[in-house]
């Protein structure tokens, strides 16, 4: 499996999309990580016969967890409809049996009346249970489109932080979450596709039993449609696989040219052109894959109608000259006329439900594969150590760190040691790596070479979820949740007490947004849906402070905390730091040096190495770039070289 979504240089599309205002705008053509089906056109109809019972097995599955009655009913409502067409069919032949005898009109009819009323029951009886079918399907779908979710959203919140840095990952990942949605049509399509086999079998089950020779003429009838389905659905799936990066692109361009957090931007740089000249090119590669599989599978279609067009006009001159010389009865030629009939009529649902279960499911082998290969990458160890519930020593030894696709290290050969109760400040240029480093020493990312123990313990060979339990991070780009504020300070934990909430908030400086808030602690910060209210950048880091005060956990982890806040929320809220750290380790990164002057040990990072520790005296002392750093942000203070 191949793993990168490099960009191509962008080939201009072959065709226009719609009337265009603005131009389109170059836009990189991304590859698709892993092309697993791409083989699916080049298969034997062996193998697709092979895959099909896999895939469908994978949505059968699904429904019988969801709702395990509901799918028994189903296939006793497929059984009935089955029966009811052979009992139709069997009516039939009774029925025309005496109407092509010779004799009275009247005797024929009053002779054929039973079987002509049985033949009716069956005709209301298939209508009924196939509406029964309808809405007992309904029923089943949404829950397994629910399940198909929950366990990729299962799967997607406990993957390490790493899998979202891997483009083939990502890839998966929008192919599953398009699956889980349409889990619900793979089970409409497997209904649809058992009711008429069982219905279609059931026609040539009555038909072989007429006559040996009108079981290969039905199937003559029916036959080219269905492969054809087969092809154009296999067409659809690649053309849809092919497209998927294009897919992750439209929806992120759609995303950035509507979503709130880009407006301002989008109206100060005057970006409508070129975001609009974006999606164009975006949608006009998808229209021309569309169209695309839109003439395939026109091809694909209009060759079967041909073939059975041709095979339903032999099978009905067969039936004419096995009638007209006597080999077989007018009343069974009859039939197999009508079964035939039915049949193609039962074969548009088949055409249909086997189009749907090929392509769905491949879309749900996706899934699957999507969910053992997080599965596998989450890699839990069997037998995990127990997290040291107040760690005395946090330390990375000899630590390496890249990220997935990436040569150059973000880190390298890094040991580094905070104990309980210190604050070690991290300081640095921009990349230079401080946030990896952080994010290591808290089990989010685990190094490629090297260890990072709390205590005694090897954190790569803990339960993570048990690890960030005892963890507070207030991460450089925290969320906004579209929550309380309340909740967005208790975030993930029990509700605990107000007083405690209250205290959290005043030490991060939040209690004053509080205070100006409708509803204080209950007020709504979703600003897009209706009552909620924003927070300005600085008020937002105060409640996400806050969010981190509250967390009663041994190891707190700032990175950039007061990048928006005012001078004076900055000073009391390392204030804040300092006296937390009496009962923790702290992590502290930070640009503002005035704040690590306070910190018990400062590192240096350089590209991905540690080049200075000590204090901040010791460090001042040694003039190496600490010291420059500070005395650059002090000139910017006191306008005086220091
Ligand atoms: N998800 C990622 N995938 C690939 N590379 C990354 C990723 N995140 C960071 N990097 C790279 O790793 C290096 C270290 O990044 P890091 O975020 O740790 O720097 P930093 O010192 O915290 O920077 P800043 O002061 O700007 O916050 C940088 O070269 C950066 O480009």
């Amino acid at each position: 499996m191949t793993s990168s979504t490099a960009p191509r240089p962008d080939a201009a599309p072959r065709r226009r999309l719609f009337h265009r205002k603005s131009p389109t705008a170059p836009l990189p053509r991304y590859t698709v990580s892993a092309e697993r089906h791409d083989d699916a056109l080049n298969v034997s109809w062996f193998t697709i016969a092979r895959r099909l019972p896999r895939l469908s097995g994978i949505a059968v599955r699904l429904a019988w967890q969801a709702a395990p009655r509901v799918v028994l009913l189903t296939c006793l409502l497929q059984l009935i409809t089955a029966a009811v067409t052979a009992i139709g069919l069997y009516a039939t032949t009774s029925a025309l049996t005496p109407l092509l005898a010779s004799g009275a009109t009247p005797e024929r009819i009053g002779e054929a009346l039973p079987a002509l009323i049985l033949v009716t029951v069956a005709a209301c009886a298939r209508s009924l249970v196939s509406a029964l079918t309808v809405a007992t399907t309904a029923r089943i779908g949404p829950r397994v489109d629910g399940i198909a979710e929950a366990r990729y959203l299962e799967a997607t919140t406990r993957v390490p932080l790493a899998a979202y840095d891997d483009p083939a990952w990502s890839d998966q990942s929008e192919a599953a979450s398009r699956a889980a949605k349409d889990a619900h049509q793979m089970i409409e399509a497997l209904t649809s596709v058992t009711g008429a086999v069982l219905s279609i079998a059931a026609a040539a089950g009555i038909l072989a039993h007429l006559h040996p020779v009108l079981l290969p003429l039905l199937l003559m009838a029916v036959l080219p449609r269905g492969f054809a389905a087969v092809r154009a659905a296999r067409a659809a799936y690649l053309a849809d696989r092919h497209t998927l990066a294009d897919r992750r692109l439209r929806h992120s361009v759609i995303f950035e040219t509507s979503s709130r957090d880009h407006a301002l931007e989008v109206r100060a740089y005057t970006l409508r052109p070129w975001l609009l000249g974006r999606f164009r090119t975006v949608a006009a590669r998808l229209e021309d894959a569309a169209a695309e599989v839109g003439r395939t599978t026109a091809r694909h279609q209009l060759v079967g109608d041909a073939v059975a067009g041709c095979a339903t006009v032999g099978v009905y001159a067969a039936l004419l000259w096995l009638a007209a010389t006597g080999r077989i009865a007018p009343a069974a030629a009859g039939t197999a006329f009508i079964a035939v009939q039915l049949s193609s009529r039962l074969l548009a649902g088949l055409v249909q439900g086997v189009n749907t279960t090929y392509k769905t499911g491949l879309y749900m082998a996706d899934w699957d594969a999507f969910l053992t290969d997080t599965t596998t990458r989450t890699h839990l160890p069997e037998h995990p150590r127990p997290v040291p519930a107040d760690p005395q020593v946090i330390e990375a030894r000899n630590v390496t760190f890249h990220y997935p696709g990436s040569e150059l290290p973000a880190l390298q050969n890094v040991t580094v040691r905070v104990r309980r109760g210190e604050v070690l400040a991290i300081v640095g240029a921009n990349g230079s790596g401080k946030s990896t480093l952080a994010k290591l020493l808290a089990g989010l990312y685990t190094p490629t070479t090297g260890t990072v123990t709390w205590d005694t313990t090897d954190i790569s060979r803990t339960d993570p979820e048990q690890l960030w339990r005892r963890l507070a991070m207030l991460p450089q780009h925290f969320a906004r949740w579209p929550v309380t504020a309340r909740e967005n300070i208790v975030l993930g934990q029990e509700t605990g007490k107000e007083t405690d909430i209250l205290t959290a908030a005043r030490a991060a400086g939040a209690d004053t947004v509080l205070d100006s808030l409708p509803d204080g602690l209950n007020t709504n910060l979703a600003p897009s849906w209706w009552g909620g209210r924003d927070l300005s950048g600085g008020q937002w880091q105060r409640i996400a402070t806050a969010r981190a005060f509250y967390r009663d956990a041994p190891i707190l982890i700032c990175d950039e905390p007061t990048s928006a806040l005012d001078p004076l929320a900055e000073e009391a809220v390392y204030r804040r730091i300092q006296a937390l750290a009496k009962g923790r380790s702290v992590i502290l990164i930070t640009h503002r040096l005035g704040s690590t002057r306070t910190a018990d040990r400062i590192i240096v990072l350089d590209g991905g190495t540690i080049t200075e520790e000590g204090t901040h005296e010791a460090l001042l002392a040694r003039d190496g770039t600490y010291a420059t750093m500070w005395r650059a942000q002090a000139d910017t203070y006191t306008g005086d070289k220091v």
